[in-house]
């Protein structure tokens, strides 16, 4: 037993490099990345569109394997997908229609064999409750709105007490209003159980509202240009958002590559 094994991250990125093979060649979507996710971090993915932010949360989630490097949750190589890594994604069409909303939060508890049916239902209303969906519980998908079906999708994630939430733009195909909606609801979830997630998002001010940490990604292959840290969510001056955007601006369109910042504004 040594310290460093206590004080080890829950998610270890180590030098990750991610390939698709097609037929007439090998894309690179992300070259050498590294990150760490502790308990508890709201960490965001940033970059432009095709930096492999979505690639690399495949990888964590277990779909894809590293050419380079590696990824541990709490010690272990990810070499598949499993029940301690939940993913939630931006298309509102992840439930299952034929199911009622209850269902569908407890399809995973009870294919897993995590709960019995009884115990699976109790567990899938208490999630229902926490995205204040109660009354729509035994109601089917397509009665509900976007951002209704966005959040039965995180209360799915959330019931099943992963490790970690991979939620790869879950906001993105929402109006402006609800997105905002949506993401202060995150943050009240997280008041309340401090879980953690890995968030990717192309939204400087989404990054922002979300993160205590931001990897931010250069553009393909992704390698990393500078992670963001101590970033404090109750400081909401306009100003001090308008400077960390620019920032965060500068950085991703400036020629610097693994750059570790630290920036205070609390
Ligand atoms: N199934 C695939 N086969 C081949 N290439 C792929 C595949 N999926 C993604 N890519 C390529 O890998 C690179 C990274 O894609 P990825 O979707 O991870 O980026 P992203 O940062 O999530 O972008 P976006 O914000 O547009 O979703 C891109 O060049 C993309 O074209």
């Amino acid at each position: 037993m040594t310290l460093q094994s206590s004080a080890a991250a829950l998610l270890e990125v180590d030098g990750v490099t991610l390939q698709y093979k097609t037929e007439a060649h090998l894309v690179a979507a992300t070259y050498r990345v590294s990150f760490k996710v502790q308990s508890g971090d709201r960490f965001v993915l940033l970059g432009p569109s095709g930096c492999g932010k979505s690639t690399l949360l495949k990888a964590v989630g277990g779909y894809l394997t590293p050419t380079e490097g590696s990824i541990r949750l709490q010690g272990r190589t990810v070499d598949r997908p499993g029940p301690d890594r939940m993913m939630v994604f931006q298309e509102f069409d992840q439930l299952l229609p034929w199911k009622t909303i209850a269902d569908n939060v407890a399809f995973p508890l009870l294919a897993s064999g995590k709960y019995g049916r009884r115990e699976a239902r109790e567990k899938a209303l208490e999630y229902i409750a926490k995205v204040n969906l109660s009354r729509f519980a035994e109601a089917y998908p397509h009665t509900l709105s976007g951002g209704m079906k966005q959040r039965v999708a995180i209360a799915r994630g959330m019931a099943m007490e992963p490790a970690i939430l991979l939620m790869d733009e879950p906001f993105a195909a929402l109006d402006a209003l609800t997105r905002r909606k949506m993401q202060d609801e995150l943050l009240q979830l997280w008041d309340d159980t401090h879980f953690t997630v890995l968030f990717v998002t192309h939204s400087i001010p989404e990054a922002i509202r979300i993160g205590n940490r931001i990897l931010l990604l250069s553009p393909h292959p992704g390698q990393v240009k500078a992670e963001l840290n101590s970033l404090y969510r109750d400081n909401t001056d306009p100003q001090t958002h308008q400077a960390l955007e620019d920032k965060i601006n500068g950085i991703l369109f400036a020629d610097r590559v693994e750059e570790e910042l630290e920036v205070h504004h609390g």
